[in-house]
């Protein structure tokens, strides 16, 4: 049991670990300081304004168990956080009318980093464009600029059944899908619908990247891989789309600047096939909003549920947005089946990355992988021989280990 403790921190450490980010004076250090995105130091300050924002589905039920560990880790390492609870998606049409208010995103706007549940739901999916609960996020997103999404897809040794996949497949598998967020096919223009002269409909969308937008990912990937095992992959599908051949071009002008990591380059469609077939050869992955989407939703599969992978969604400036890639799950939202795992794993993102308060982190990391082994389960996740329990019971468990915790975390 120790072994794969330790094991697993080191896989959990596998994002840089002097990548702290500090809330407002955030910015990245990149290799040139072409771009403002450099290492800060971890912050002196010990009382933080979180944004809530839990959203529809089981967005508040995985929510809740992450604000509540928040709360207990921060009343052992003496942090305070100030929730303020706001609308986002569905709940926010429901209440105002539109799924972004101005006021969550001025209040976003104005705290340190901002805990996002999922949003979404069957009630909305027939609304227009701009009152589905999804523009919501994607204004968020836009709003804040969190144009780096890092999505850590990382086997844990105790779900390892719990994998669709081989258990020689997934033994040890640790890489970081590193999507640009704000930019390509989701923000392209033109898009929307038309109606030609025979009545015929159409809908298009544009895939859409400039320089500086590959620029920006593209560094802030290359000082991730510089981190971990200095690989990276850059996903496109240059072969056919313009936009990827520029992708391609910038990418291969960018590793100039970083000679120590090795670079290769992968078409999404055989990229999707070699993460199923030898996951363990990818280290750090970068590419477009809309394959990153795609592939990261498949390299949660290989850690064993969807229910297990965090992100976090940074800036250049300003706070970042920490939440898990799984969706509302409408199909057992408020049964108390949802896994919070992914949650309370971006909310010790949002301790590590948000607020450089990396100890307050590894406590929510270790508790976690504690509660893994002492057998405790969602449906999502449960093999034989392990405890079948609801997405509350795991919070509890998850907090009432803090103590025992404590010190292990070094
Ligand atoms: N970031 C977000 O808020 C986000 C992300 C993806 C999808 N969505 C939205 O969520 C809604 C549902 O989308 P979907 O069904 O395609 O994807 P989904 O991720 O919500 O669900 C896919 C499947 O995974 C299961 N699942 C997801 N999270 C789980 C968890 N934590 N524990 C256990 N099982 C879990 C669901 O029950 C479902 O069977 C849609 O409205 C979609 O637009 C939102
Ligand atoms: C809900 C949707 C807008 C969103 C996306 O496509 O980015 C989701 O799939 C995600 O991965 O967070």
């Amino acid at each position: 049991m120790a072994v794969s403790l330790q094991f697993n921190f080191k896989a959990l450490r596998s994002l840089p670990q002097d990548f702290h980010l500090s809330p407002r004076n955030r910015s990245f250090k990149f290799g040139l300081g072409l771009v403002k995105c450099s290492a800060a130091s971890p912050t002196s300050k010990r009382s933080y304004s979180i944004t809530l924002l839990p959203g529809d589905g089981i967005g508040p039920e995985v929510t809740t168990v992450a604000k509540n560990v928040l709360d207990f880790t921060g009343s052992l390492e003496g942090i305070k956080f100030n929730f303020r609870e706001m609308l986002l998606g569905g709940a926010a049409l429901d209440e105002t009318g539109v799924p972004l208010p101005d006021e969550t995103l001025s209040v976003a706007k104005q705290s340190d980093a901002i805990l996002l549940g999922a949003i979404g739901g069957y009630k909305w999916d027939k609304n227009e464009k701009r009152l589905k609960p999804e523009t919501g996020l994607l204004q968020l997103r836009e709003g804040l600029k969190v144009y780096a999404n890092l999505r850590p897809a990382i086997v844990f040794p105790q779900l390892m059944d719990a994998s669709t996949l081989k258990r020689e497949i997934v033994d040890g598998v640790d890489l970081v899908v590193v999507r640009e967020l704000t930019g390509g096919i989701y923000f392209g223009k033109p898009r929307g619908f038309s109606t030609d002269e025979n009545g015929e409909e159409s809908g298009f969308n544009t895939e859409i990247y400039t320089t500086h937008q590959i620029d920006c990912i593209t560094r802030f990937a290359f000082e991730i891989a510089q981190k971990r095992r200095g690989k990276l992959c850059s996903v496109d599908k240059a072969n056919v789309l313009e936009a990827s051949m520029l992708w391609r071009r910038r990418v291969l002008a960018i590793a100039e600047e970083y000679p120590d990591v090795e670079l290769s380059h992968m078409y999404v469609d055989n990229a999707s096939m070699q993460l199923v077939r030898y996951p363990k050869q990818f280290d750090t992955i970068v590419t477009n909003n809309i394959f990153g989407d795609i592939l990261s939703d498949e390299a949660a599969m290989i850690t064993g549920s969807i229910g297990m992978l965090p992100s976090a969604s940074l800036a250049d400036l300003g706070p970042g947005i920490f939440e898990p890639i799984h969706g509302s799950a409408p199909d057992i939202a408020g049964q108390d089946k949802a896994n919070p795992f992914a949650t309370v794993l971006s909310a010790a993102m949002l301790l590590k990355y948000g607020l450089g308060e990396e100890k307050a982190a590894e406590r929510i990391d270790y508790a976690v992988l504690d509660t893994l082994n002492r057998g405790f389960r969602t449906a999502d996740i449960y093999s034989a021989g392990t405890k079948l329990v609801g997405c509350k019971q795991i919070g509890e468990e998850i907090m009432g280990l803090f103590g025992s915790a404590v010190g292990a975390v070094t």
